[in-house]
């Protein structure tokens, strides 16, 4: 069983070390790895606008960083605590660590990812065919 409520929890105390002076839109996100640990991120944004990282991408890095493994579960948040859609791009980064099965606590109800990026790209398909 996944500990949701932890997991938000996680992402919430992320969350508060946000680093978002330009938007003012702080994220978090807790991801749970298979080997049970859980790693963190908080978007870090940039006065050249567009560099900004979001949330996601420092969690990822974390995982790496961290010792590597599977995603199995992901939860986002915003300044309030509310559950949040990762980007596109973001669902992307979570492909590769989580793949199809990996679950989201979206705002309609926890889903696997497969359901979020439907005929996702990721590392099976550069195998040439
Ligand atoms: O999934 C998301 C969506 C947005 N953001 C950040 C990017 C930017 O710093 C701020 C407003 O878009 O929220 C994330 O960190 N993750
Ligand atoms: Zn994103």
């Amino acid at each position: 069983m996944i500990d949701w409520e932890a997991l938000r929890a996680a992402a919430t105390e992320a969350m508060h070390k946000a680093y978002a002076p330009y938007s003012k839109f702080p994220v978090g996100v807790a991801g749970l790895v298979d080997d049970g640990r859980v790693v963190v991120g908080c978007n870090v944004e940039n006065a050249s606008y567009g560099l900004g990282l979001c949330a996601e991408c420092g969690m990822v890095s974390a995982l790496a960083a961290s010792g590597g493994g599977r995603l199995v579960a992901v939860a986002c948040v915003d300044r309030s605590g509310n559950r949040l859609m990762p980007c596109g791009r973001c669902r992307q980064l979570l492909w590769e660590f989580g793949g199809p099965e990996c679950l989201l606590d979206t705002v309609s109800g926890v889903k696997p990812m497969r359901d979020v990026l439907p005929d996702a790209f990721g590392p099976e398909d550069l195998v040439t065919r």
